[in-house]
């Protein structure tokens, strides 16, 4: 089904919104997909229902039928059943009493293979997090124990965490790791007590090498949850089992939650993760970008970075959506393009259209390299492309004939020229004339009908 799909949409559109997509299988006659989020389902909905169904009427379904459901916050990045990669680092046979080969194969894909330290960009904002959390991976129950990283949301505390998991899975691939949410933490001790499987569940947590516990801001006013928390810690603790713990405050600050614990939670290290300054989002958006292979230009980068400020989650979202925006509107990445595409999200910016903006437009307009154009070539299929950019250099910025020439590597009476020429043939060349249309309209495409998501 890929295969039909990926041959009739850009290679963009493809990586952005299908690669993430899982297969969830068929329930009631129909292909369930899963996707990210409700955005992607609504998107789904509107844009590629019908490129599916006419997908699996090519693979012989008589009466084609695909809906989308959208998938639980952590799983979309985890291995699912549609993923045909076995797991990395398959675990040796455990001993009797513990968990199986299979479970600990479990617990090692609940790591996000992303988070890895390889994909943590390291800044002022967080060096100290990231420090403690390589020492820890280097030593683990020895250098800080527990490890505490606290900060606001969105900020790279699960990604620290898991990159230690997969630090650790990687050198010592018999080490039982354990990845586990607060509330899941505690929804597992209900089950557990109502089915009255204490023991297993005292031999899940506490035979472990790294427990791994996110949110844990959420003990606070559950006294049970506390008082077994308490004894995994302990056990944990005594056996030098490393403990790192995430929480949106330092443990000072978390209210109701018993001295005995709270204690505990300072004996090792505390550290914190701030909101990253420009250069370190500028970093983070390029990586991500790569990563994606989506090749986007770097002031396109830093308009978003200078949108959001906050939250990382938010800031890797903004980006797809202008990928996505762009993709599906089939313009090419620009500044004016990244603004229309956030203007829903966050308050407009003045963006001001910059030359190489306009240069990229014509060039794909004209499905030729931007340097092609700004190059020394004079026959007509580069001439016309040059003039025309120079034109809308000219309309649409500030910019003077000669700061023009210098940028085409020209004297200023060439770029009048230019001006002069396509100002002549407007109205009577077509290609002219439609051409200087249609690049006009989508550099200026902010209140263009085309680009409204
Ligand atoms: N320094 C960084 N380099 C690269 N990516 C980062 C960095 N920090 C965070 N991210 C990315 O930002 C997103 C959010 O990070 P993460 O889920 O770890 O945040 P969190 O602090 O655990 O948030 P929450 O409190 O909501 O659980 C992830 O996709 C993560 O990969």
């Amino acid at each position: 089904m890929l295969g039909y799909v990926r041959k009739n949409i850009s290679e963009v559109e493809y990586h952005t919104w299908f690669a993430p997509v899982k297969n969830l299988g068929v329930q009631e006659g129909s292909l369930v997909l899963g996707v990210r989020n409700s955005f992607a389902q609504e998107w789904f909905r509107k844009h590629y229902l019908e490129l599916l169904e006419d997908a699996l009427r090519s693979l012989g379904a008589q009466n084609p039928q695909v809906s989308f459901q959208v998938l639980p916050a952590a799983q979309d990045t985890l291995f699912s059943p549609a993923d045909p990669s076995p797991p990395p680092n398959r675990p040796p046979p455990s001993p009797p009493g513990g968990p199986s080969a299979q479970d600990q194969a479990e617990n090692r894909k609940r790591l996000n293979p992303k988070y890895t330290f390889e994909n943590f960009v390291v800044g002022p904002n967080n060096n100290l997090a990231h420090a403690a959390a390589m020492g820890v991976a280097e030593s683990p129950g020895k250098a800080y124990n527990p490890l505490f990283i606290y900060g606001d949301v969105g900020l790279g505390k699960t990604h620290l965490m898991h990159a230690v998991g997969h630090y650790m899975s990687e050198r010592f691939p018999d080490k039982r790791i354990e990845y586990v949410s607060t509330e899941s933490f505690t929804n597992d001790l209900i089950n557990a007590i109502r089915d009255d499987k204490m023991t297993q569940f005292r031999n899940r947590y506490r035979s472990v090498d790294l427990l791994l516990v996110d949110d844990i801001q959420f003990l606070a006013g559950k006294e049970r949850t506390q008082e077994e928390f308490f004894h995994t810690f302990n056990a944990l603790y005594e056996n030098h089992k490393q403990i790192i713990l995430s929480s949106d405050r330092p443990p000072k600050d978390i209210q109701t939650l018993e001295g005995r614990l709270r204690s505990r939670f300072e004996w090792g290290l505390i550290t914190d993760i701030q909101s990253p300054e420009y250069e370190t989002r500028v970093a983070i958006l390029k990586m991500n970008a790569e990563h994606n292979r989506i090749d986007i230009p770097q002031e396109v980068l830093e308009l978003i970075a200078r949108q959001v400020t906050k939250n990382i989650r938010e800031l890797e979202g903004a980006l797809m959506r202008v990928v996505a925006f762009s993709s599906l509107n089939n313009v090419p990445f620009s500044r004016a393009v990244a603004a229309k595409a956030l203007s829903n999200i966050f308050a407009p910016q003045e963006v001001k259209v910059e030359m190489m903006d306009v240069l990229r437009q014509v060039a794909s307009h004209y499905n030729m390299p931007p340097d092609v154009i700004r190059g020394s070539g004079r026959v007509r299929e580069v001439v016309v492309p040059r003039q025309v950019a120079q034109y809308l250099i000219r309309e649409l910025t500030d910019h003077s004939l000669p700061e023009i020439g210098q940028f085409f590597g020209r004297d200023h009476s060439t770029v009048m020229h230019a001006i002069n020429k396509v100002t002549e043939q407007l109205g009577k060349d077509q290609d002219v004339t439609t051409s200087v249309e249609l690049l006009r309209r989508k550099m200026q495409g902010l209140d263009d009908e085309d680009l409204d998501a």
